[in-house]
């Protein structure tokens, strides 16, 4: 099986190289400077265990697919639309990304879909290189067909994976398992907006506005002991010499400058859920808004103090309540 990995940034390009140097045959899809400098150099590869270059077949764009091809898209969601869309509709499709919106974009448009649940600590801020801090194993990654179900592929996908070094499971379940790891998610703005630490309540909050949220609409989703019992110490984020990990996905789309946030399909999720069970979700809302800003302005990380992002929620919570 040939995996086509469609975003090779800090989840994409560490799920390909691993599996490359598991001995899988692998495609990286990348562009701009990323795709020149993998082209050109390789990908470094930088993790607990030390740094390698490692020469991945990489492409800008579509190239001829077969029966044997399999997708793993690990873009941000913002991107999930046109990164699918010049691709053949007859691939399976692995979407190894947080939030749980892209398997139902990818639903209509391919038949056979799976949701991967991704635990992976990992960075992208420079072209070319990726950096990979889980250890013992790189990630923990849960695979299911969506909307649920296992099937062959799944636990194809789940084989390999474990081969390459991860901690794999094909799940029945995976949205329940993706409905978890998105309340964890929620705290992403809030990193991304101010300093270090000092932010755990807010993101406490946003947990806790979404939980009932969830609940109110019956989605089942996993809970911190569940994801924990599972982890233990199978993923421990190791310090790398020399780098300094500033922060998760989102942090990095505001430390990159990239103009854009995933915020939409974080807690812009429970904002939708609040709206259609006619419910407010202040937390969510502002930490939606205010990272959406933050990258449109191209704001650096931590531009926010803690107290006026705590301010701006309080506000919005009194206006919703009157
Ligand atoms: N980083 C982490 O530690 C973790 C991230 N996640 C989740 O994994 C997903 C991926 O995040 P992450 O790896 O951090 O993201 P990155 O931004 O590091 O990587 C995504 C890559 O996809 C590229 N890309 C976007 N659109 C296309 C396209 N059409 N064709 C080719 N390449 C494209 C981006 O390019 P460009 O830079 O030009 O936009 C970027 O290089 C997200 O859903 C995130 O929430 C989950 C767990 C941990
Ligand atoms: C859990 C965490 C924060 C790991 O980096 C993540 O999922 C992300 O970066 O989006």
């Amino acid at each position: 099986m040939r995996y086509i990995v469609i975003g090779a940034g800090a989840v994409g390009g560490t799920i390909g190289a691993k599996l490359f140097q598991g001995g899988h045959d692998v495609l990286l899809i990348a562009r701009g400077a990323h795709y020149e400098s993998l082209r050109a150099s390789g990908m470094k590869l930088i993790s607990p265990s030390g740094s390698e270059t490692l020469n991945i077949p990489v492409s800008d764009g579509p190239v001829p697919t077969g029966d044997d091809d399999v997708i793993v898209l690990a873009t941000k969601s913002q991107d999930t639309v046109a990164a699918l869309d010049p691709w053949s509709r007859d691939l399976p499709v692995v979407l190894a990304q947080n939030g749980v919106c892209n398997e139902p974009v990818a639903l209509r448009r391919f038949e056979n879909v799976y949701g991967m649940c991704v635990w992976l600590p990992a960075l992208h801020l420079e072209p070319g290189v990726v950096i990979s801090y889980g250890t013992p194993h790189p990630g923990m990654l849960h695979v299911g067909r969506y909307p649920q179900g296992v099937d062959e592929l799944a636990t194809r996908v789940t084989d390999d994976l474990t081969q390459s070094g991860f901690v794999a499971r094909a799940v029945p379940d995976v949205m329940r398992w993706k409905h978890g790891k998105l309340l964890g998610n929620l705290g992403n703005a809030a990193e991304a907006l101010c300093e270090p630490g000092g932010f755990g309540d807010i993101r406490q909050q946003a947990r806790t506005e979404a939980m009932d949220l969830l609940d109110a609409a019956g989605i089942a989703f996993t809970t911190q002991d569940d994801e924990r019992r599972l982890r233990g110490h199978l993923v421990d984020l190791a310090p790398i010499d020399g780098v300094v990990r500033g922060g998760g996905s989102s942090w990095q789309s505001l430390a990159r400058g990239a103009g854009s946030i995933e915020a939409d399909y974080l807690n812009g999720e429970i904002v939708l859920l609040a709206r259609e069970l006619g419910r407010p979700a202040p937390v969510n809302e502002v930490l939606q808004r205010e990272a959406n800003r933050a990258a449109r302005e191209k704001l650096p990380p931590g531009s926010m103090p803690v107290a006026k992002l705590q301010a701006l929620i309080d506000e919005r919570s009194a206006a919703v309540s009157r």
